[in-house]
């Protein structure tokens, strides 16, 4: 049988729950998405648990799992997959953290943890940090900028460790927090201790910054702070052609997301206009993903949107989103027809109303034009993939893709 190519798209945070102000309906429900609609005649629909049910996904586990690694087993820490994703290059014994350029008043309590979320002085302020603080306690300093309020710090040097807390305290209001060691090894303590060092430098740097000052002169919150968490070492990981044997390629804009995939091998690809935000370029994305899919099995389209959405509790620009996903998968399929499967999917739920991910189940979607017989659901939201044949953990994810593709091998004889 002829092997068929796949595409995965991945809208992150895509699941959710009624919305009162989209009269109690879901942002999916709400969506016009006639493209997604119209591969229900050949598709399976249903729901994804994307760890297990109930377990709130952050979305690096969660992509683990739909690239088929288990993360109870391979999941290290997210710092060093966003530290890869932004550019870095992490040597044996770096530590890497995930950082959000926040604001915080003199008493360094949380105003905003993303200080406005889109931030023009971003690569500037990252500049600055760069030029003004090269090391600490002896220690190699580097920030990388992410996309939006996102960024990456890695420490290098000897004596490091990874074993040590967050000083995000996740909660407006709340103080930043100390970073304090998780275990009982001097290496912890003394990160620990850089890492508050570094907080307190940042601080008196980013506080003092030109570009902050102009910021604020346009009423817009000050970048003053960098919040961390995450912190964790490289580790090497399975490579996706190796268990699945699929060439594969990555469509994506968040660094998370591209550092989970190149840790796994796969060639990843940012085209001009994709942001990683609302206003990202999503026909330059699925043209991107249109491309690869020539020379790849598998091509993965991640869309960031909806999750910035649903962390912003907005739900119309979630609604808006999902549209625009919608026309992206028609482009795409404009191109291939019948030659490719298609599974579509979120990481995790993020409900607008909650404004954080839950462990609510994902709705999912599995195009195949020429192996399905299909499930009888007339729309692809949370309530009416109920009645689809899919009850499924990410895990299952890879599997499904090799069976419809006509690529799986037996297991067994
Ligand atoms: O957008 C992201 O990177 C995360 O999913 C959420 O992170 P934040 O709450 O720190 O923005
Ligand atoms: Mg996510």
């Amino acid at each position: 049988m002829k092997k068929l190519k796949i595409l995965l798209v991945i809208a992150d945070g895509l699941g959710d729950r009624k919305v009162e102000a989209l009269g109690g309906q879901t942002p999916l429900q709400k969506a016009n998405k006639a493209n997604i609609d119209s591969l229900l005649r050949s598709s399976l629909v249903g729901l994804m648990d994307p760890i297990g049910p109930g377990v709130v996904p952050g979305s690096d586990t969660s992509h683990l799992a739909i690239f088929g690694l288990d993360p109870r087993k391979y999941y290290k820490g997210r710092g060093s997959f966003e530290a890869l994703g932004a550019g870095a290059t992490l040597n044996e014994g770096d530590v890497a953290f995930r950082g959000n350029f926040a604001t915080v008043d003199n008493d360094l309590r949380v105003v905003d943890r993303r200080a406005g979320r889109k931030i023009e002085e971003a690569d500037d302020l990252v500049k600055e940090l760069n030029s003004k603080i090269d090391e600490v306690q002896g220690v190699k300093v580097r920030f990388y900028h992410g996309t939006e309020h996102r960024v990456s710090l890695v420490l290098s040097g000897d004596n490091l460790s990874d074993k040590v807390s967050d000083t995000d305290p996740h909660e407006i209001g709340k103080r930043v927090l100390h970073s304090e060691p998780l275990d009982g090894s001097l290496n912890s303590k003394r990160t620990a201790q850089i890492v508050n060092d570094l907080t307190k430098r940042m601080f008196e740097v980013l506080s003092k910054s030109k570009f902050n000052e102009k910021r604020e002169s346009e009423g817009l919150p000050p970048a003053n702070i960098i919040l961390l968490r995450g912190a964790s070492v490289h580790t090497e990981l399975p490579k996706l052609k190796d268990y699945t044997q699929l060439s594969s390629a990555a469509v994506s804009a968040t660094a998370l997301i591209k550092g989970v995939c190149k840790s796994i091998g796969m060639e990843v690809i940012t085209p001009p206009g994709a942001t990683g935000g609302i206003d990202t370029d999503y026909i330059a994305k699925a043209d991107a993903a249109a491309n690869l899919l020539k020379d790849h099995d598998l091509v993965f389209l991640h869309i960031k949107a909806t999750d910035a959405a649903s962390h912003d509790g907005k739900a119309l620009e979630k609604v808006k989103a999902i549209e625009m996903i919608d026309k992206a998968i028609g482009k795409v399929l404009d191109t291939f027809g019948s030659d490719i499967i298609l599974l579509f999917t979120g990481d995790h739920s993020t409900p607008v109303e909650l404004k954080e991910h839950s462990g609510d189940p994902v709705p999912v979607l599995l195009y195949a034009p020429v192996n399905i017989a299909p499930d009888s659901v007339n729309s692809f939201d949370e309530i009416s993939v109920r009645k689809g044949s899919l009850k499924i953990v990410g895990l299952n994810i890879i599997d499904l893709l090799l069976n419809y593709s006509n690529r799986a091998s037996k297991y067994g004889a």
